[in-house]
C-alpha cells in the first residue's frame, strides 16, 4: 500500500527526530512492502522566519489532504518575543483545531529495561507503570478568549483566559477514554477541578452520565492536584485518566518521568473520522537542539502509533514497539535515559539500531 504523510518537522530539535522516525517508516515500508511518501511543510518557528506567521493556509491544506501527519515540535527562545497571537505555539494548537483533534492518546508505559531509570521505588511501582492520559485537545483554556483589561480592582492591566467545556465535547472525549478503557483494564479515573471550577462541573456531570454506559469500567474521580500527586505516590493504580486539555498536558509531562525521560513519549491525537497527527508529547528542547543527542524514540514511538491508529497495520506498529524494546534491553542508551557515567549514544544511533532491529 502507499500512503502520504505531511512531515512537520518544526523547530529545535524537531528536524533531528523526525528525520530519524521518517527513516523508521521507510524501514517499516521495506520490510512489510509498502510505500511512504513524504510532502514536508513548514509549520512553528521555521514558518515565522519563512513566511512570517507560524500557519499557513497551505500548510494546513496539505495536513488536511494527507493520510496523516508526523510532527516534531515548535517553538524555542528565538521566538519568545513575538506576540502571543504570532507565536510558534500557535501553529500547533491551529493545525489541532483546523483538523479537528479532539483525543490525545498520551500512553505513559515504563519499559522493563529502563526500571533504573524510574524515580519510583521498585517495591512501590511493583510490575510496572502502564497507563493512558486520554487528553481533550481542542477545548478548555487554550481555545477560550485570551485578552486583556483593566483591573477591577485598580491593580492595573490585567491577563484574562476564558475557560469552557460544552457537555458535548466531554461526551466526546468521555466516550473515547471508555472506549479504549474496555480495550485495556478497564478502569477510568476522571481528573478534574470540580471543587472550584463551572467548567470542571459540567465535566464531572456529564461523565457522571455517561459512565452508566461502560457497566463493566470502574470509574472514579479525583481532583487534579490530587491525581498530580497520587502519579508519584502510587502510579499503578491508575489505568486510563481522562482529563481536559491543560490538566493533561501538565499530568502527561509528569508521567513521562515515571517511564525515565519525556524523550519517551508519544502521542496520537484524532478527530471523529479517524484522521491522526502523531508526535511526541515533549517539546523542542532548545537547550540540546543542533547536538544530535536528543531521544528519537518518542517520535519513532509515535509512528508505530500512525501505523496502528490511522493506517490499522498493527503488525508494522507491533514491529516497531518491539524494535525499541529490544534495543533498550540490549542496554543501548541516550543521554536522557543513561545512568550517570554509562555511554550515550546520539540520536542517529538510536534510530540506525532500532532500524537495524527492524
Ligand atoms: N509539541 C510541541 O511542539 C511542543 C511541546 C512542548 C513544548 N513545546 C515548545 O518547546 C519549547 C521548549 O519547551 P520546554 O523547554 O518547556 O519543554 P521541552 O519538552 O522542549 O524540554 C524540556 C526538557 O526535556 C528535555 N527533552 C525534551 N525532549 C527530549 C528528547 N527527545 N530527548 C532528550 N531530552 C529531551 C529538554 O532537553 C529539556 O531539558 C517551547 O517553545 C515550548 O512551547 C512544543
Ligand atoms: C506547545 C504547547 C502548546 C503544547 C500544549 O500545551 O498542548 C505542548 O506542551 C504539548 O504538550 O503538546
Ligand atoms: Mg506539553
Amino acid at each position: 500500500m502507499e500512503y502520504n504523510i505531511a512531515v512537520v518537522k518544526g523547530d529545535g530539535i524537531g528536524p533531528e527526530i523526525v528525520t530519524e522516525a521518517m527513516q523508521v517508516l521507510d524501514k517499516v515500508g521495506e520490510r512489510f512492502g509498502h510505500t511512504f511518501h513524504y510532502q514536508e511543510v513548514l509549520a512553528g518557528g521555521c514558518s515565522i522566519d519563512a513566511n512570517g506567521i507560524p500557519l499557513t493556509e497551505e500548510t494546513i491544506e496539505i495536513c488536511k489532504n494527507a493520510d496523516s501527519v508526523l510532527l516534531g515540535a515548535v517553538g524555542g527562545p528565538k521566538w519568545d518575543e513575538v506576540p502571543s497571537e504570532k507565536r510558534p505555539e500557535k501553529a500547533l494548537l491551529g493545525l489541532r483545531s483546523a483538523l479537528g483533534l479532539f483525543v490525545n492518546l498520551r500512553p505513559a508505559q515504563m519499559h522493563k529495561a529502563l526500571s533504573d531509570a524510574c524515580p519510583i521505588k521498585p517495591e512501590i511501582i511493583g510490575d510496572g507503570f502502564d497507563i493512558l492520559v486520554c487528553r481533550e485537545l481542542t477545548g478548555d483554556v487554550y481555545f477560550g478568549r485570551h485578552y486583556r483589561r483593566e483591573s477591577d480592582k485598580g491593580w492595573g492591566e490585567t491577563g484574562a483566559d476564558d475557560m469552557n467545556y460544552s457537555v458535548y465535547e466531554v461526551e466526546r472525549i468521555g466516550r473515547r477514554a471508555f472506549e479504549m478503557a474496555m480495550k485495556r483494564n478497564k478502569k477510568v479515573c476522571s481528573v478534574d477541578k470540580a471543587n472550584v471550577l463551572e467548567t470542571s462541573r459540567v465535566w464531572r456531570e456529564t461523565m457522571h452520565r455517561i459512565k452508566d454506559e461502560y457497566p463493566e469500567v470502574a470509574y472514579s474521580d479525583m481532583y487534579v492536584d490530587n491525581c498530580a500527586m497520587q502519579l508519584v505516590r502510587n502510579p499503578s493504580q491508575f489505568d486510563v485518566i481522562v482529563t481536559g486539555n491543560l490538566f493533561g498536558d501538565i499530568l502527561s509531562d509528569e508521567a513521562s518521568m515515571i517511564t525515565g525521560s519525556i524523550g519517551m513519549l508519544p502521542s496520537a491525537s484524532m478527530n471523529e473520522s479517524g484522521k491522526g497527527m502523531y508526535e511526541p508529547i515533549h517539546g523542542s528542547a532548545p537547550d540540546i537542539a543542533g547536538k544530535g543527542i536528543a531521544n528519537p524514540i518518542a517520535t519513532i514511538l509515535s509512528c508505530a502509533m500512525m501505523l496502528r491508529y490511522s493506517f490499522g497495520l498493527m503488525a508494522e506498529a507491533d514491529a516497531v514497539e518491539n524494535a525499541v524494546e529490544a534495543v533498550l534491553d540490549a542496554g543501548h542508551r541516550t543521554a536522557d535515559i543513561a545512568a550517570p557515567g554509562e555511554k550515550a549514544l546520539s540520536t542517529s544511533e538510536m534510530g540506525a539500531l532500532i532500524r537495524a532491529q527492524l
